[in-house]
C-alpha cells in the first residue's frame, strides 16, 4: 500500500450532523477551534442548482446530493491533516453510505439533537444563509434515527456542546 493510501485511511473526520438549524456550523467550527484542526463547511460545496433549490425551500434528491458529497470528498482528499471537522446534515443512512463511498476518511458522526420548535425558531432568525424554515419539513422527513451517530444534546450553549464533542472525539 502506498504511503498516501495509508494516510487517507488514517484520516479521521469528525462529522457534526443534523437538520438545518441544529447548529452544525456553529458547533462544528467551535469543535475545530478547540482541537486546533481545520473546519470544513459542507454547505460551501453545493453546486449552484442545489443552492437554488434549497433557497426555494425544496429538499434535495439523493442524485442531487451526490455531486455535493463528491466535492466534499475532493476537499478532504486534498487535506494533509490527520483530523478535521465537517459540518454536514448527513440526514439518513443512504446519504451516510454515499459519504463513506466518496469521502476518504474514517467518519465519526455526532448528531445534534434539537427539538423541531427550536429548529424552526433558529431558522426563522438566522441571517445570511440560503436554507430557511421552509426547508425544515423535508429535512425532518428525510432524517432517520442515525444509530451509528453519537447523539448530543444540541440545546445547550454552543461552547458546552463543542467541548463534549471534542472530548468524545479524542477519546
Ligand atoms: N446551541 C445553540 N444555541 C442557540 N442558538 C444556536 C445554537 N447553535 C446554533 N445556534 C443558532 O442557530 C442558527 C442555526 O445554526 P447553524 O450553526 O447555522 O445550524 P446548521 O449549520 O445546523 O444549519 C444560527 O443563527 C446559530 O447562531
Ligand atoms: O445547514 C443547513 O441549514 C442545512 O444543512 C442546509 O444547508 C441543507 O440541509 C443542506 O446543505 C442540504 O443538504 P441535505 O438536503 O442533505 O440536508
Amino acid at each position: 500500500m502506498s504511503q498516501n493510501a495509508t494516510s487517507l485511511q488514517q484520516r479521521r473526520l469528525i462529522v457534526v450532523m443534523g437538520p438545518a438549524g441544529a447548529g452544525k456550523s456553529a458547533v462544528g467550527s467551535a469543535v475545530a477551534r478547540l482541537l486546533g484542526v481545520r473546519f470544513i463547511e459542507g454547505d460551501e460545496f453545493h453546486p449552484p442548482e442545489n443552492i437554488a433549490k434549497i433557497r426555494a425551500g425544496m429538499g434535495l434528491t439523493n442524485e442531487e446530493r451526490r455531486p455535493w458529497i463528491r466535492s466534499i470528498g475532493e476537499a478532504v482528499r486534498a487535506l494533509d491533516d490527520p483530523v478535521a471537522v465537517l459540518a454536514c446534515s448527513a440526514l439518513n443512512w443512504k446519504i451516510r453510505a454515499m459519504m463513506k463511498e466518496e469521502i476518504p476518511a474514517d467518519l465519526r458522526f455526532f448528531l445534534l439533537d434539537v427539538p423541531e420548535a427550536e429548529l424552526r425558531r433558529r431558522l426563522a432568525t438566522r441571517q445570511g444563509h440560503f436554507a430557511g424554515p421552509a426547508l425544515l419539513q423535508s429535512q425532518l422527513a428525510a432524517m432517520d434515527r442515525a444509530e451509528e451517530a453519537r447523539r448530543v444534546d444540541g440545546t445547550r450553549p454552543v461552547a458546552a456542546i463543542a467541548r463534549e464533542i471534542a472530548a468524545l472525539a479524542e477519546a
